[in-house]
């Protein structure tokens, strides 16, 4: 990749689940700064090598890898990590917006509290922050204490990324963060993952080939458990360079 700054770096990575292989030797940089997307067509491990960024798999059991996951130089799967700071240093936004039952306010609060932060002014500020950023604070700020269960679609899905937010995270991983939007509550956060680049490394699964044109800086094409191909989104839409690239990104599979 070219010379922005590398945040993870994934040398020849391969992960099962149980006895089934679902990745085999990735070694790919992704770019501070900057979005990456993950695309290829369903089950090719996209979601899998995403959630080895902040060991969610280790939820799962059965699991193991090999090779090595790099954030800032240091492996993140070394003996004495640890793997509640790296959760908040690698923050996540699923595919469903999941905000918990309770109001806006405490759904932004939840990460910080946890972490120690008493109700104050300075949790006020913070949580006004986080929702200025996820691009929601306009339409919330008057019922803050109101449940998030009654916010539309997208703005759960914005609440969601207020939340991921508000531990103050490096890196946002975002699964399939649109396919349960509207074109206009997906245009609203594809707005925001444009801004959220400036500050935060931003990792993006999709199946939406347009999606990525649209908000990656770079792309990541998997085959199978495979990578395929990476490089410049532009350059890699316009002249890919494998053919099972080519044919995926013209629809001919997938
Ligand atoms: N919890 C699990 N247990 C066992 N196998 C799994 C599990 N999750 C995923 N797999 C398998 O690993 C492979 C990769 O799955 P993964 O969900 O990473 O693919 P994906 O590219 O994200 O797919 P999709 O686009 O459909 O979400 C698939 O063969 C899938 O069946």
């Amino acid at each position: 990749m070219p010379s922005a700054a590398v945040r993870f770096r994934l040398e020849r990575v391969n992960f099962w689940y149980g006895s089934h292989q679902a990745l085999y030797d990735i070694t790919l940089s992704i770019p501070a700064r900057a979005v990456t997307a993950f695309i290829g067509p369903s089950g090719c491990g996209k979601s899998t090598l995403l959630r080895l960024l902040n060991r969610m798999n280790d939820l799962i059991e059965g699991t193991r890898h090999t090779g090595q996951v790099l954030l800032d130089g240091e492996d993140i799967y070394a003996p004495g990590q640890d793997v509640v700071e790296l959760r908040r240093r690698v923050g996540m936004v699923f595919q469903k917006s999941n905000p918990f039952p309770k109001s806006i306010y405490e759904n932004v609060a939840f990460g910080p509290r946890m972490a120690g932060w008493r109700s104050g002014r300075a949790l006020d500020e913070l949580v006004e922050r986080c929702l200025r950023q996820a691009a929601l604070w306009e339409e919330v700020k008057d019922r803050l204490h109101t449940s998030a269960w009654a916010l539309s679609g997208g703005q759960q899905q914005r609440l969601c990324i207020a939340r991921a937010l508000a531990t103050q995270p490096e890196v946002l991983l975002m699964d399939e963060p649109c396919s349960a939007l509207d074109p206009k509550s997906t245009q609203a956060v594809e707005e925001l993952i444009l801004q959220l680049k400036q500050h935060y490394t931003i990792v993006i699964v999709t199946h939406n080939m347009q999606q990525a044109m649209r908000v990656a800086d770079f792309t990541a094409f998997f085959y199978e458990g495979r990578l395929i191909e990476n490089g410049p989104t532009a350059e890699m839409f316009a002249h890919p360079k494998e053919k099972r690239t080519a044919d995926y990104l013209s629809g001919r599979f997938g």
